[in-house]
């Protein structure tokens, strides 16, 4: 009897992988974060990446972030990868889902994720977790309950001709 191929990729590597290619489709020139978000039963229900909204055009508005008008810089402009993917979700609800995201989530990010019913995060990197913004969306969350999960790279290389 013939077998089944054995090097198959995991569903976290494959729900990580989604969300790192959704990350390189965000324009923004200093750091792209890309968001999936997984039902219990490991379907694929919306995905998302950092950018600006709908009729804010990536070429008008700014991508900078040094500047010292805010008004100026980025910042007031993108909608994170994780808001994304829960905004465009099409479905009825996310209640119980698992949200898989390149970067850990700030603090707007956490109130969104917690009231649409995410009770799972897998993160990749959290390079701003010393931050007020992180450290105080890691206490809205373990406060509601959602497990925090870090990603433990396979080292397993993915690559995709297009
Ligand atoms: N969890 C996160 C954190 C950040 N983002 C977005 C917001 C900005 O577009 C960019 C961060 O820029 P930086 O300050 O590193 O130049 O990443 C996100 O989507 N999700
Ligand atoms: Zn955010």
């Amino acid at each position: 009897m013939t077998e089944k191929r054995k090097d198959y990729i995991s569903w976290d590597e494959y729900f990580m992988g989604v969300a790192e290619l959704s990350a390189m489709r965000s324009k923004d020139p200093s750091t792209q974060v890309g968001a999936c978000i997984v039902s219990q039963d490991n379907k694929i229900l919306s995905m998302g990446y950092n950018g600006f909204p709908k009729g804010c055009s990536d070429d008008e508005f700014p991508w900078g972030k040094g500047c010292e008008d805010p008004y100026e810089t980025k910042y007031f402009y993108s909608t994170h990868s994780e808001l994304n993917a829960i905004l465009n979700y099409r479905g009825g609800s996310l209640e119980g889902s698992k949200l898989y995201v390149t970067l850990f989530p700030c603090n707007e990010c956490a109130k969104a994720i917690i009231q649409c019913g995410i009770k799972m995060i897998i993160y990749a990197d959290d390079k701003y977790g010393d931050t007020p913004a992180v450290r105080a969306s890691k206490r809205m969350l373990l406060s509601a309950g959602v497990e925090l999960v870090p990603y433990k790279r396979t080292g397993r290389k993915l690559e995709v001709i297009v």
